[in-house]
C-alpha cells in the first residue's frame, strides 16, 4: 500500500512523507482509509474553527459595531481571496460560501456568549 502523501525530498528522514500536505486521492484505496484520513482532518479542522470563533469573538468587542450588524463585506472577500490560494481544488466561490457559513457561525457563538454574561 503507497502512502497518499506527497513524499517531500527535502525532508530530513529517508524516505518521510509530508502529512500535512494534501494526498493523492488517486493512492487512497479504501473507503476506510480515506475516513481515517478524513477523521483526522475533521479533528484539526475543530480546533482550528474553535479558534478562529474565539478571535472573531475579540473583534466583535474591540469593533464599534459588532457582531451581525457590523458584518464587513469587504473584510469577507479579504479573506476568501487570501485563502484561495491554498485552496485551489475548492477555488473562490465555494471558499466563500464556506467562509460565510464559519464567520456567520462565529458571530452566533459570540452573540450567545455575550447574552450568558
Ligand atoms: O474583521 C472583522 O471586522 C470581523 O468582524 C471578523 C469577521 C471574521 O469572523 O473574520 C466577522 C465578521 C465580518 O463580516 C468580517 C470578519
Amino acid at each position: 500500500m503507497s502512502c497518499p502523501f506527497p513524499y517531500d525530498g527535502r525532508m530530513e528522514r529517508r524516505g518521510s512523507h509530508d502529512h500535512a500536505a494534501t494526498p493523492d486521492p488517486e493512492k487512497i484505496t479504501t473507503v476506510a482509509e480515506a475516513r481515517e484520513l478524513i477523521d483526522a482532518v475533521d479533528a484539526q479542522l475543530a480546533v482550528l474553527l474553535e479558534r478562529r470563533a474565539a478571535l472573531s469573538a475579540a473583534v466583535q468587542r474591540l469593533k464599534p459595531v459588532g457582531g451581525y450588524p457590523g458584518r464587513s463585506p469587504g473584510r469577507e472577500r479579504e479573506i476568501v481571496e487570501a485563502m484561495s490560494a491554498h485552496a485551489p481544488r475548492l477555488g473562490p466561490e465555494r471558499l466563500a460560501l464556506i467562509m460565510s457559513a464559519v464567520i456567520e457561525a462565529g458571530l452566533d457563538a459570540a452573540a450567545e456568549d455575550r447574552s450568558r454574561a
